[in-house]
């Protein structure tokens, strides 16, 4: 093996003489993590709350306690009313459900996208493509916080590892989606994160790719990133423990029902995985119809009222108005600009009939 190169000796390596420039692209520096932390700080009164918030995660995937989780909220935000309206109408209904379920609020600022289109709040924050993601970054942080601070925990996807560091202090559970389930990248990112973390079957509805995450990222790692100050750094990690599958339909269709939920659960025991299950009421669960998705949480209910305890928790993509719009003109309030959504109206009822369902004093729709 080679001995390591002192620090002294790389110095005075020889300069490589500048590449030509690159013309296909500009870099603008942006505030570090350090930077946005400290202008966004978290009390340390709120930074128990997220813990215990994260505990009490935790507690409901591990089986310890047997509420349903349901992570709800916008497929993306994109205005900071509506959001802030929507997470106190969610902290209102947690108050009546929380015997029965544990509300979690979508607070997505990233999006996937299948090819190109608005990928969210940080990278822009003015709907314009103006790509301001210096103020991306600062309302993202800001609204979170703003929404952490209403009481209930806020959940997102961490789409860009460097972007994790802005934000990963405020939020109680992280998605990997369906289109980086199967990187390395994040799976590194995941094992050193103090999160719940689901990882969600490929596009193709392969759980393959999103059991090879879960026992990748329970490992510890080394791998390259940057630290607090914007940094190049060797970052070495411990592994996640709190890592579990988010099933969400794919491309032959959903996989919520009974059969394919055996399935899952199958594939993971084989591995030696706990089962540990969310279903994804969205994307292929509800053939992209978000009107459909409380028929695909009933399904969940029933499937738990027979007696499957390996579906611990539920995704809906809901906002305060039913559907989706495009990126252009006037907006309406309250509505999607990404993936539709199922409106408050629909959500509320929806999830009040389940927790009346989970506590026994409803029956099954005919
Ligand atoms: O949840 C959101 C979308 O399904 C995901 O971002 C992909 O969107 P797209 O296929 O419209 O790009
Ligand atoms: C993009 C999302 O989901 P998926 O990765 O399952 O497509 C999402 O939940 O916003």
């Amino acid at each position: 093996m080679n001995a390591p190169v002192p620090a002294a000796t790389i110095k005075d390596l020889p300069v490589t003489p500048a590449a030509p420039a690159n013309t296909r692209r500009s870099a603008h520096p942006l505030p570090t993590p350090a930077q946005l932390r400290e202008r966004f700080p978290v009390s340390r009164a709120l930074a128990e709350r997220i813990d215990q918030q994260r505990q009490s995660i935790r507690a409901v995937l591990n089986g310890e306690d047997d509420r349903l989780l349901v992570v709800t909220g916008p497929c993306s935000l994109h205005d900071t009313d509506s959001a802030i309206e929507y997470a106190e109408r969610l902290a209102q209904l947690s108050a009546q459900v929380s015997d029965r379920m544990l509300l979690v609020m979508r607070a997505y600022v990233e999006k996937p996208r299948t090819t190109i289109g608005w990928k969210g709040m940080l990278y822009d924050p003015h709907l314009d493509g103006s790509g301001d993601m210096a103020e991306g970054l600062a309302l993202s942080r800001r609204l979170m916080l703003a929404l952490v601070e209403l009481g209930l925990p806020v959940a997102t996807e961490l789409l860009q590892p460097l972007a994790a560091g802005y934000l990963d202090d405020l939020i109680g559970w992280a998605a990997i989606g369906a289109r980086t389930s199967e990187s390395q990248v994040h799976r590194e990112m995941v094992s050193g994160l103090d999160v719940p973390v689901g990882f969600k079957n490929g596009t193709d509805g392969s759980l393959t790719i999103a059991c090879d995450a879960m026992g990748s990222a329970a490992h510890p790692h080394q791998h390259f990133g940057v630290d607090e100050l914007g940094r190049p750094a060797l970052v070495q990690t411990l592994g996640n423990p709190d890592v579990h599958l988010v099933l969400r339909g794919g491309h032959a269709g959903p996989n919520y029902a009974a059969e394919e939920v055996a399935a899952a659960r199958a594939a993971l025991e084989k591995r030696g995985i706990a089962a540990k299950l969310i279903v994804d009421c969205s994307h292929a669960n509800s053939g992209k119809d978000p009107l459909r998705q409380p028929a695909v949480l009933e399904s969940v209910i029933d499937q738990r009222l027979a007696g499957d305890s390996s579906l611990r928790g539920v995704m809906i993509e809901s906002h305060l108005f039913d559907g989706s719009q495009p990126l252009s003109g006037n907006l309406a309030y309250g509505v999607s600009v990404t993936d539709g959504c199922l409106g408050w109206a629909g959500t509320e009822q929806t999830l009040l009939r389940a927790a009346d369902r989970l506590a026994g004093k409803g029956a099954a729709l005919g």
